[in-house]
């Protein structure tokens, strides 16, 4: 089934509490939470303060990104602080192996993501140990740009790698991610969609959920 997953980059953070019970009443299906640390990306967002801070109050889970050099550092802490999916950067680590079997051993499902212009094959070796891929259709590091088009084919080579491993793993998008971009990633093989601006900008976030859920089709 697909899953609709705002990413809280683009609420308002003087009003998170609301704004989160806000999309869970929507329909979301995850809440998608951007680290950023200025290193990696050329950006800082928020951390573990504050994952610790809304965590009670979320009933769905919670999808981490983990837009960091060196996560592995990190994993333990985001998983107490209520992460239920905790995905990192294949460009981040020179030990994904190693840091995806933290990701479960810290009882979370274990996500990788990759930049555009990182191929899919670069995962051949470590499929079966990913639980989510997470396809980035932007350059990480800032909400509301536009979908990079040439992303898109990726989104099917990464369902063909899945299939031909015999893996059933979720396949996520992220980035500039609205009505009018969403179908074609569902039709490449997308089924998580990480949507910001697109939710939070509206402010009917119940009809924005519905219409990007509409606009990706029925699975
Ligand atoms: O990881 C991200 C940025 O690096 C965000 O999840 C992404 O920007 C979502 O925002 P939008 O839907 O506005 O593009
Ligand atoms: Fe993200």
């Amino acid at each position: 089934m697909n899953k609709i997953a705002p990413s809280i980059l683009a609420a308002d953070f003087g009003q998170l509490k609301n704004e989160l019970k806000d999309v869970e009443a929507a329909g979301a299906d995850y809440i998608h939470f951007d680290v950023m640390d200025g290193a990696f990306v050329p950006n800082i967002s928020f951390g573990l303060p504050v994952l610790q801070s809304i965590a009670p109050s979320i009933s769905i889970p919670i999808d981490v990104h983990l837009m960091i050099d060196a996560p592995e550092r990190y994993i333990d802490a985001y998983a107490t602080a209520g992460a239920d999916i905790i995905t990192i950067h294949q460009e981040a680590t020179n030990h994904l192996h190693s840091a995806l079997q933290q990701i479960k051993n810290a009882g979370c499902k274990a996500g990788v993501a990759i930049n555009p212009a990182t191929p899919v094959h670069t995962l051949d070796a470590i499929i079966q140990d990913i639980d989510l891929l997470l396809i980035m259709t932007i350059n990480p590091g800032f909400g509301g740009q536009s979908l990079i088009r040439e992303t898109v084919k990726k989104i099917a080579q990464a369902n063909d790698l899945a299939t031909r491993a015999n893996r059933q793993i979720e396949i996520e998008v992220d980035g500039g991610i609205t009505k009018e971009t969403i179908a074609d990633c569902a039709a490449a093989g997308a089924n998580v969609f990480v949507a910001g601006s697109a939710i939070f900008q509206s402010s009917d976030r119940k009809k924005a959920v519905e219409e990007l859920r509409l606009a990706a089709g029925s699975k």
